[in-house]
């Protein structure tokens, strides 16, 4: 087995944490494999991430949501989970991306900064006091469902911010017990696996959750699932959507790696809003498949 010289860059968003793999032109990563990634984000044989994400210019790929994206959007965030699957969205990554394109790319993130993703172009902007925001579009609330865990049965909100959550409001966040496997679901409302959050209240417009993540396990933050879990509560407070011109409604959304905020700000809107950092750099052994 022969291995290849690959550098990379670590970052985390609330303690989710990625792999970023610099590829601007397209020519040194293109065929990277499920089993690559996978090895990536092994913590004890790997690098160690919650996923992986290719940084690379749309002209540069010719996968299809890139090209669709060139006239808006230089970078393409090619995302994989943990296990080497392909996701439509990370929000997080999002953010961490779009650190690294500032403090490693160069990119002016001035006037906000569109990065191209599988679920269409997101544009991220950098907060006075040092955050990063990235309007993540419209998410929809769908059929109601239902997960479970062992023995245990909750009654589900089916959220779809691009990729698919179940969200379940639980009296305690220990509840779920330890979630060293997916909560069972349905695979008829999720063909393709889903995101699952466990959340509590934590006070007005503020609450706390756990996520196992499609493809990742249980991880320290998700910022998508911050988005489903935002808007399953803020309707379940039975409040509507800010008209234009009126102020974005935001709730405060803590994980177990830190606190996001997710701001409403009208009907097609929602804006996930926290910290990313860049932590680490340096040459990962590649191997072969
Ligand atoms: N951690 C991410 C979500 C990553 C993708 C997810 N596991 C999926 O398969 O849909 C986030 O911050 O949104």
């Amino acid at each position: 087995m022969s291995n290849r010289e690959v550098p990379f860059v670590k970052g985390h968003g609330t303690e989710n944490d990625f792999v970023l793999l610099p590829d601007h032109d397209g020519t040194a990563l293109a065929d990277l494999s499920p089993a690559q990634v996978a090895w990536l984000c092994d913590r004890r044989a790997g690098v160690g991430g919650d996923g992986v994400i290719r940084v690379v210019r749309t002209d540069a790929t010719d996968d299809p949501a890139a090209v669709a994206a060139r006239e808006q959007a230089e970078w393409f965030m090619d995302y994989r989970n943990a296990d080497g699957s392909v996701a439509e969205m990370c929000g997080n990554g999002t953010r961490v991306f779009a650190q690294y394109l500032v403090t490693h790319a160069g990119v002016d993130p001035t006037g906000g900064l569109p990065i191209a993703t599988r679920d269409g172009v997101k544009v991220a902007t950098f907060t006075d006091d040092g955050r990063i925001g990235v309007d993540l579009g419209s998410a929809r609330v769908l059929a109601d469902t239902e997960v479970s865990v062992g023995e245990r049965s909750w009654p589900a909100t089916h959220v779809d911010v691009g990729n698919p959550h179940a969200v379940v409001f639980v009296d305690d966040l220990d509840d779920a017990g330890p979630l060293h496997e997916s909560p069972a679901y349905d695979e008829v409302a999720y063909p393709d696996g889903v995101n699952v959050e466990f959340v509590v209240r934590r006070g007005p417009e503020h609450v706390a959750f756990r996520v196992f993540e499609r493809g990742s396990g249980e991880t320290r933050s998700c910022g998508t699932g911050a988005c489903a879990v935002m808007l399953a509560t803020v309707l379940a407070d039975g409040r509507v959507a800010p008209a234009p011109g009126e102020g974005a409604v935001t709730y405060r959304v803590d994980v177990p790696g830190g606190e996001l905020a997710v701001a409403w700000t009208d009907e097609e809107h929602l804006v996930l809003i926290g910290p990313a950092v860049l932590v680490a750099s340096g040459v990962a052994h590649l191997p072969d498949d």
